[in-house]
């Protein structure tokens, strides 16, 4: 049973959300249209052949939205949702709109969606295809359909008929005439080029002659065609026939011969058999259009391309982008007989879901590896739709990621899942550095060890040079919402591969550069629905919370006194109620068998709190071997239930003990830690236990700047359908016993310490690079400046409770508690054990 709350309110939903922001509409990707435009449009040449003009459609996402979207559109965040003066009357509704689930805005490209529709699923799959999330809850979805949406649409294969034919059928009311026109607009030049890399040449393809001649006339990609080769060459478009992907039902064969053929995993198609469509008239009337479709498949198409030598790639997909031609990149691997094949297979025994089968049937949907991104919530299953991938190419395979934690996880899931030889797997980090042997094989890397700009170690050397002489047929980069677009720029000019894979769980970037991703990797292939995951157990339910802490007196005359913003948010974190409130929720949460894990991206506030309250805790400086120990008891030691862990435990870390999460600091506004800290929990060993729920809370202290910026970091939890309830007042905290500060002299002794710290105190921690791995960015043994921290009795001499209690650290006494059990960890130990030995031999 959850506590008991006296006053709760609900602030979920978008429009709570939007009052409670400030209007600040999440930006996802695509989102921004005028950022999209600048890259497509902004540059083409005033010199542009008068026939390319008429093919290549001028992008105008923004012009669409805000051409209709300026009118009337003054006042407050909220006025624009009533206004007046947009009379919808015309739009006619059909006679049978009951059985049609979208209602379709003709000025915003919006799109709302009623989930409780007979045809929700298919009208949902078919969505998630054209038109970007912007929120999904539990009644209503809201999707916009933009111009990077409809280029995503065109990359997966569908046509400008297929797009205006579904939303027709789907929809309430007759397509209005502006939308349409916008759809034609943009997907008559998206999709229409390919970059191919064809028996290790690289071919800009089309199924449009014209457009390859047009091409070839301007005067920056005419000159890149190979001399002497064929002009524009002309072949039967290879059909999507005969992929299987590993792990699905077909693969085992379990499909019968009358079902859907295998041509059928396409973008089209590959949606849910087990929809339960219970109109008669709705399901013939949608039916109708994707048997017609199926028709189209068994044409015979044919392909025409150019060829361009390597060196000059870069320089065509930049013009082509220019002229509002972005290319596609496929990679046709089963074609390739120049690049070795890898030996790989999907275990029997590994099944993959039915969203990891419709993601990976994005990217292999017509027989080739398309490059893009897949966005799946955290513990989902990410990496298994990596290695699938992997299973599928079989080809040499580069695996990129944010540490080296995530590098040995990754190497442990590729073995786990696949029947790879181990001695086929090598990795690449600042203490491992491995070749494969054979022509084929995997190597998994962190993104600094890749794009390292210094001078390196010879063995590191060594290892770059290989990764640079390969040519590797899919490169898998993991969360891809964190890394720097220059990185990304800097791994694709270093490493030479066919395709690009990108897996991330949210395509939230504070930085709004989340633009770039789309032409470094491809456009987004396939979101998955949060909510639909949790319902179906694939994710835990979780209920979320923002915990209302009153400051004390003390505190808050102090922060209402202080100009200096870090003093301020290190306050606001000391806060004794929230202090309180946080030991109140550990002890409820322990006594009914959940695992919690404390956040706090403020190291001081992280130590101290840990130290009170007599937990271990991990941050940055924690050596390796300490972070195992903990990590370890957490996982297996019934005594150890609750582990403090500062930014460093955001991403990556797979705990699937933990049922609890309590967040007492974090960075500003920062949508996408919060989803990635809600990610730790989602992945619960329990959650398809009867009845289960995880927990996660953020203790928010009352009337301060917490209070924005909570709100503004669950902006995207909520545009997910999650609902945070707000809890003003903890029933029972006031009869727990040992309530620490409870006593107005403890309260002034933290005040005192607190304001004892100098101004870095308030910093979140910074790390860089290898989370898990070596600190970067700091030179290395000497610690950072040496706070004077101490309580007013310790400087007096005088120890009290208090005083021995901060000094209790619960990371020491976990030390030395016999040795690792846990497989995983017992592999990390033996690797470091190596290292060590293989170092000790050099010597
Ligand atoms: N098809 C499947 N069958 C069984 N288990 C699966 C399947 N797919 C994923 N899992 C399991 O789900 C858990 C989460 O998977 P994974 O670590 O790949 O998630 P993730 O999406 O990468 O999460 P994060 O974003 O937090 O890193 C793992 O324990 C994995 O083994």
């Amino acid at each position: 049973m959850p506590p008991k709350r006296k006053a709760m309110t609900v602030a979920g939903g978008r429009a709570a959300k939007r009052v409670a922001s400030g209007a600040n509409t999440p930006v996802s990707m695509g989102s921004s249209e005028d950022d999209y435009t600048d890259t497509l449009g902004a540059e083409a040449s005033e010199t542009e052949a008068e026939d390319l003009k008429k093919l290549v459609s001028k992008f105008s996402a923004s012009s669409y939205r805000q051409k209709n979207h300026s009118a009337g559109n003054v006042g407050d965040a909220a006025s624009r949702l009533f206004k007046r003066d947009r009379d919808l009357s015309s739009l006619t509704l059909k006679p049978d709109h009951v059985n049609r689930p979208l209602w379709l805005d003709p000025d915003r490209g919006r799109i709302v969606m009623e989930t409780f529709s007979p045809s929700f699923k298919q009208a949902q799959n078919f969505l998630i295809n054209i038109a970007e999330p912007q929120s999904r809850t539990t009644n209503v979805h809201e999707y916009t359909i933009t111009g990077h949406s409809l280029f995503a649409a065109v990359s997966v294969g569908l046509t400008t008929n297929d797009i205006i034919r579904q939303l027709e059928a789907f929809s309430k009311t007759k397509l209005p005439e502006g939308l349409k026109e916008f759809i034609v607009t943009n997907t008559q030049s998206f999709g229409k080029v390919r970059l191919v890399l064809k028996h290790n040449s690289f071919y800009i393809e089309s199924q449009d002659a014209a457009v390859l001649q047009t091409l070839l006339r301007d005067e920056v990609i005419g000159p890149c065609r190979i001399e002497g080769a064929e002009e524009i060459s002309t072949e039967k478009a290879s059909k999507m026939a005969g992929l299987v992907i590993p792990g699905t039902k077909m693969a085992a064969g379990a499909r019968q011969a009358n079902e859907k053929p295998v041509e059928r995993l396409t973008n089209k198609d590959d949606e849910d058999d087990d929809d339960e469509f219970n109109d008669a008239e709705a399901e013939k009337d949608m039916t109708e259009f994707l048997r017609d479709e199926d028709d189209d498949d068994d044409e015979t198409d044919q392909v025409h391309s150019f060829q361009v030598p390597g060196s000059h790639i870069q320089k065509v997909q930049e013009r082509c982008n220019q002229l509002g031609l972005p290319l596609t990149e496929e990679y046709d691997f089963r074609n390739d007989d120049v690049n070795a094949n890898l030996v790989i297979d999907l275990k029997p025994t590994a099944q993959i879901r039915y969203y990891q089968e419709h993601a990976l049937n994005k990217m292999f949907g017509n027989g080739r590896a398309r490059s893009g991104i897949i966005v799946l919530p955290c513990g989902a299953g990410k990496t298994l739709v990596g290695i699938t991938a992997a299973c599928t190419v079989k080809k040499s395979v580069i695996v990129l990621c944010t540490s080296g934690m995530s590098v040995v996880q990754w190497r442990a899931e590729f073995l786990k899942w696949s029947n790879i030889n181990p001695d086929d797997i090598a990795t690449f980090t600042s203490d491992h550095k491995d070749k494969f042997n054979d022509k084929a094989g995997i190597i998994i890397c962190t993104y600094s060890m890749v794009t390292q700009a210094s001078r390196r170690a010879h063995d590191s050397q060594v290892v770059m040079d290989f990764i640079m002489s390969k040519e590797w047929g899919l490169m898998i980069l993991d969360e891809v919402h964190v890394v720097p677009a220059e990185m990304f720029r800097k791994v694709t000019e270093k490493v030479a591969t066919h395709s690009k894979l990108g897996l991330t769980a949210t395509l939230l970037r504070e930085d709004d550069k989340i633009k770039d991703l789309n032409f470094l990797i491809g456009p987004k292939l396939y979101e998955a629905n949060w909510l639909q995951l949790s319902e179906e157990g694939h994710i835990a339910r979780v209920q979320c919370a923002e915990v209302w802490c009153p400051m004390t007196t003390e505190f808050y005359t102090e922060y209402l006194r202080t100009k200096n913003t870090n003093k301020r948010s290190l306050l606001s974190t000391m806060n004794p109620r929230k202090y309180q409130a946080c030991q109140f929720l550990i002890d409820f949460h322990e006594r009914r068998g959940d695992k919690v894990i404390v956040f706090s991206d403020n190291v001081y506030a992280l130590k101290k709190y840990a130290l009170k309250l007599g937990k271990a805790f991990i941050y940055g400086d924690t050596p390796p071997h300490e972070r195992i120990r903990i990590l370890e008891n957490f996982q297996l030691n019934p005594d150890v239930n609750t582990i403090f862990l500062s930014k460093i435990g955001d991403t990556s870390l797979d705990l699937p003990e933990a049922t609890c999460l309590i967040q007492v600091s974090s960075h500003y506004g920062s949508r996408r830690q919060e989803a990635q800290r809600l990610g730790r929990i989602l992945r619960a060993k329990r959650r398809n236990d009867e009845g289960f729920n995880a927990f996660f809370y953020s203790l928010v202290s009352k009337d301060t700047n917490e209070m924005f910026y909570s709100s503004k970091r669950q902006a995207f939890l909520v545009d997910q359908g999650y609902a945070f309830k707000v809890i003003t007042h903890l029933n029972g905290i006031d009869q727990m016993p040992k309530l620490a500060f409870s006593t107005g002299l403890e309260r002034r002794e933290l005040l005192t310490d607190v304001m004892l710290q100098n101004e870095t105190a308030g910093d979140v921690e910074k790390i860089e690079g290898d989370l898990f791995g070596e600190r970067q960015g700091r030179p290395s043994g000497k610690k950072g400046a040496r706070r004077t921290a101490g309580t007013l009795s310790e400087l007096s001499g005088g120890q009290d409770m208090a005083y021995v209690e901060y000094n209790k650290s619960r990371n020491k006494e976990l030390k030395g508690k016999g040795g690792p059990q846990n497989a995983f960890i017992r592999k990390l130990k033996r690797d470091a054990e190596k290292r060590k030995a293989a170092a000790r031999a050099l010597q």
